[in-house]
């Protein structure tokens, strides 16, 4: 299994992780969030939670870097929120076997991560609005769910061991 997406909620962790994957293994890193169109930026920015229309571009333009990169055949690590399991599914319909690592936490703790990060557009606002977009990826392939307040380290080994082992 060449490529991973690291999903979940706004400030559960997915940049600080994918970031510690990519050092450890060597994988190419591709940042979700830049590949929002700069609409979604302003919305979100606005505390204007996305529709799955506002998604459906940002998903597809996702799909296809991860794509393009696979063919160069490098291991990809995907920052995504992949909320909803039909997003889950575009990813996975041009991406075989991908994997996916959910990083799970409270609205409480994602509420706090947000508020005290001061380099991102998203305002702790938009937490309620992901928890009710948020479907939990139980019983689906090639999942693994994580306590994301574990330290970064065990998780990231956590990732790391399970991705080996799948291939
Ligand atoms: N496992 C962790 N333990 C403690 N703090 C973390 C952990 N993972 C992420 N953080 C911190 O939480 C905040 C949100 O993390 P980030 O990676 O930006 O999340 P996301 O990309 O999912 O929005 C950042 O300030 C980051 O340093
Ligand atoms: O689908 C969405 O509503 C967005 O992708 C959202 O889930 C994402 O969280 C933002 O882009 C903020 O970026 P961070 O998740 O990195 O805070």
């Amino acid at each position: 299994m060449c490529a991973i997406v690291i999903m979940g909620v706004t400030g559960c962790g997915k940049s600080t992780i994918a970031t510690a994957v990519c050092q450890r293994t060597g994988a190419y890193l591709i940042e979700g969030d830049e590949f929002h169109p700069p609409e979604n930026v302003r919305k979100m920015s606005a505390g204007i939670p996305l529709t799955d229309e506002d998604r459906q571009g940002w998903l597809e333009r996702l799909t296809q870097e991860a794509a393009d990169r696979l063919t160069a055949s490098e291991h990809v690590v995907l920052t995504c929120s992949a909320l909803k399991r039909r997003y889950r599914d575009t990813l996975r319909n041009t991406v075989p076997n991908l994997g996916f690592v959910f990083l799970a936490l409270t609205p409480e703790q994602a509420t706090e991560r947000v508020a005290h990060r001061t380099d991102h557009f998203m305002p702790a606002s938009l937490v309620a609005s992901q928890f009710r977009d948020l479907e939990v990826p139980d019983g689906e392939p090639l999942v693994l769910a994580v306590e994301a307040i574990k330290p970064v380290d065990v998780i990231a080994e956590e990732v790391v061991a399970w991705w080996g082992g799948l291939e």
